[in-house]
């Protein structure tokens, strides 16, 4: 008999006869409670850092209630007794559509500081890929070390000095990178007035950015090693992280930074999509950084669709607001190739380290797996725009 894999619906048998299933029944099955816990329990600048966004967060909070505007058809009788979740992405194939979006210095969301690696073998379980950001706290090459046969990709804040860039890159690509995500929509940081309040910003401590201070390039433009001089050496860091003067004449740089598949993230424009794949770029990214960059933005998911045309069908990554399992099936219906999660990741890290992630991943997998059971809509094939119905 051929080996059927399980629905990921079947989670929730397990969650019910957890204490035969060994499943951990310490950890919360809705955002609002998972959000609530990890607040609680994480240090209050980070909770700042995690939580905050851009101006009064607006777009930050309209980027989840968007989605109410879409509701799922119910279609019924269609044999929807088994479901495939599986996606092709760049020729990688991938049992799920999702993926673990870029958070910087996840590592200080987990009780040792080494977030970023727990994260990395959350993927290497669940199979959901790691988006891991420049400013790992550990070292990209051990990042990758814990991915097991999950692919990664590596996220570039593009830096002011090419050269670095260019070190970056490289690096990713030796570790085992399988594509690049260069994020376009922070070449300058947000207004951001809960961590104005506090006066903070982790990274300008220093302590965490043991993945940028492992680079070899970016170690020569400082006067002392950070290892003697940790302030001096992320202040350095903060001015050359990103160069604000990007534009659309370093395209061909960009792509040349790679062969291997090269992602835009922060595009949210049909024109600003359709300019980088002619350009060579492989794959769309749209985002609005979950609210953090620029407050009165529309909604992300609003802007999907027609991204999601611009780019001719070239693969376009989607996130910002989701935070359940109707979320990820509505932007998949909206065109969206493959959905990324930030802070329900990052809060379930706090909450459960490894298993904390595992667990979130298992939930939104779950509750997605069940509509599209329940509603009619077995594989991701069979969700398009005809599947939503819009509240006037
Ligand atoms: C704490 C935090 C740090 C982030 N750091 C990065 C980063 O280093 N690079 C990046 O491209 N995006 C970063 N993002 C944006 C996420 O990749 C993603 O776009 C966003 O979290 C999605 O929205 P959501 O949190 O509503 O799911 C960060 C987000 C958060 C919450
Ligand atoms: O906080 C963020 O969202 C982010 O992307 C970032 C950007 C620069 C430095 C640190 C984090």
């Amino acid at each position: 008999m051929e080996h059927e894999t399980p629905n990921y619906g079947d989670y929730q048998l397990e969650v019910y006869l957890r204490g035969l299933t060994g499943v951990r029944e310490d950890l919360p099955f809705t955002f609002a409670e998972l959000e609530a816990r990890a607040h609680a329990t994480l240090p209050p600048d980070i909770v700042s850092y995690v939580a905050g966004g851009a101006g009064n967060e607006y777009t930050q909070n309209a980027n989840v209630t968007a989605f109410d505007r879409w509701g799922v058809i119910p279609r019924m009788l269609v044999g929807a007794a088994r479901r495939d979740l599986s996606i092709n992405l760049f020729g990688m194939a991938l049992p799920t559509p999702l993926l673990l979006a870029p958070i910087g210095v996840i590592g200080l969301c987990a009780q040792d500081g080494h977030g970023d690696l727990a994260t990395a073998r959350a993927a290497a379980t669940s199979g959901v890929p790691m988006i891991a950001s420049t400013l790992t706290v550990d070292p990209l090459e051990e990042v990758a070390a814990q991915f097991g046969e999950t692919p990664g990709f590596f996220q570039l804040y593009n830096p002011k000095d090419r050269a670095v860039a260019e070190s970056f890159v490289s690096r990713a690509e030796a570790a085992g990178f399988k594509g690049i995500v260069v994020t376009l929509d922070t070449l300058q940081l947000g207004w951001r007035p809960r961590d104005l309040k506090l006066g903070n910003f982790p990274q300008l401590k220093g302590h965490c950015l043991a993945n940028y201070f492992s680079d070899p390039v970016f170690r020569t433009k400082l006067a002392k090693p950070p290892e003697e001089d940790v302030r001096a050496a992320a202040l350095v860091w903060a001015s050359e992280l990103s160069d604000p003067t990007l534009n659309w004449n370093d395209l061909a740089w960009l792509r040349s930074l790679t062969k291997l598949p090269l992602l835009l993230k922060g595009i949210c424009h049909p024109e600003d999509a359709k300019r980088a794949i002619d350009g060579g770029i492989d794959g769309i990214y749209c985002s609005n950084h979950g609210g953090r960059q620029a407050n009165g933005g529309i909604p992300a998911i609003d802007l999907l669709p027609t991204v999601v045309e611009a780019a001719g069908g070239a693969p376009v990554v989607f996130d910002s607001g989701v935070r359940g399992g109707e979320h990820i099936v509505k932007a998949l219906a909206l065109g969206a190739s493959a959905v990324a999660i930030g802070r329900p990741y990052a809060y379930g890290l706090a909450l459960g380290g490894e298993d904390g992630i595992v667990h979130v991943l298992r939930s939104l997998l779950a509750e997605a797996d069940l509509l599209m059971a329940i509603d009619g809509y077995p594989t991701i094939a069979d969700l398009n725009p005809d599947a939503l119905h819009a509240r006037a």
